[in-house]
């Protein structure tokens, strides 16, 4: 695990005795668009046309921004358009890598080995942190987006006219109600797992979990009375609290120590998240092996052993019982009906 610095790599953990005890994210630094074909920006040059096979997308199976980028590709029907390389689940010294020994289907696109290499194919001074998800423009031989909320919604439209699909994951009715839901999942669930668990203070860590449990279980109570986050609709909402939820009660329960309850024990959380992983698509998605080889192998601050536990058993294949409760599907650009 490490960095760049100036093109050069650097085998360093996050510096938390600057902050406070506190883990914190990187923004991501690469924030160009992919847009329908006839909406290109000629004049700024950030933004690039949906093609065919044009873009290829670079992911960890483990990590749960990446996740919610490979799930948009499958709903939106983009896996014959939108190549992948996955990385091997294990991040160690050179950070993520394409070693097909461990568990990675290698990088037939630029051949890397690891993972920084493409960031310094972009720009051989670049200084950041290296993450997944990426982006990679084959034509320019550059990354177009590492940020995977913005990769949710470019995938959300802009190859529309390429596939023919009209799901809308963010339809503009409920966009202020996502918004305002993501914001608030974003900080003390999405991240709050992160912050939970590479807290290096004990106040620190305590209050990201209190922040977390809170959220969960408001969520829980809103989930009672609504199928879905927003509403009727299955939204990005609930893709990006999905990919947090299905990685909880394997790895951020102990691992993080994110422990005061289990997503099992909540009466809605739990149902709710077997829908989702029931939905047509999502758990071919889903890669345990890859999920708790990660975390349980990459972070020797936290599990110096590397010993990847067994359990829990999980059954996310039981009934989940929400029928009861109104749904419509994925809303569907231009006719506002349900889909799925
Ligand atoms: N803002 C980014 C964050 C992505 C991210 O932090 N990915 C993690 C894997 S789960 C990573 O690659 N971390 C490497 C590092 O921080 O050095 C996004 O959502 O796309």
């Amino acid at each position: 695990m490490g960095m760049l610095v100036n093109g050069r790599w650097s085998d360093e953990w996050y510096d938390t005795a600057s902050t406070g005890g506190e883990f914190e994210r990187e923004r991501a630094q690469r924030r160009d668009w992919v847009v329908p074909q006839g909406e290109v920006d000629l004049e700024g040059g950030d933004s690039w046309p949906a093609q065919s096979g044009r873009y290829h997308l670079y992911v960890s199976l483990a990590c749960p921004w990446a996740h919610r980028v490979l799930i948009m590709r499958r709903l939106k029907g983009l896996e014959s358009h939108i190549g992948v390389s996955v990385t091997s689940p294990l991040m160690l010294e050179q950070g993520w890598s394409y070693d097909t020994s461990t568990g990675s289907s290698g990088d037939p696109i630029n051949r890397v080995e690891f993972h920084h290499e493409l960031y310094t194919l972009d720009d051989a001074h670049y200084t950041g942190r290296v993450t997944v998800p990426v982006l990679w423009d084959k034509e320019r031989g550059k990354i177009v987006n590492n940020e995977s909320a913005e990769l949710m919604r470019m995938f959300n439209r802009a190859f529309d006219s390429l596939t023919g699909n009209r799901l809308d994951l963010y339809p503009s009715a409920l966009a202020g109600t996502i918004d305002e839901l993501n914001a608030r999942i974003y900080d003390t669930v999405n991240n709050g797992v992160y912050k939970s668990g590479f807290a290096t203070e004990q106040e620190v860590y305590a209050r990201h979990v209190e922040a977390l449990f809170e959220t969960l279980d408001a969520l829980d109570a809103r989930l009672e009375s609504r199928r879905y986050l927003a509403g009727e609709y299955l939204t990005e909402a609930d893709i990006r609290l999905f990919t947090t939820l299905v990685r909880f009660d394997p790895v951020y329960f102990g691992h993080f120590k994110c422990n005061l309850r289990r997503i099992a024990d909540y009466p809605q959380l739990a149902p709710y998240l077997r829908e989702l992983y029931q939905w047509p698509g999502i758990a071919q998605t889903v890669d345990f092996d890859h999920i708790k080889r990660h975390y349980y192998g990459s972070h020797p601050s936290i599990n110096p052993n590397r010993i990847v536990p067994l359990g829990p058993l999980l059954d996310l294949d039981r009934p989940h019982g929400r029928d009861h409760l109104p749904g419509r599907g994925i809303y569907i650009r231009g006719d506002g009906g349900g889909a799925q």
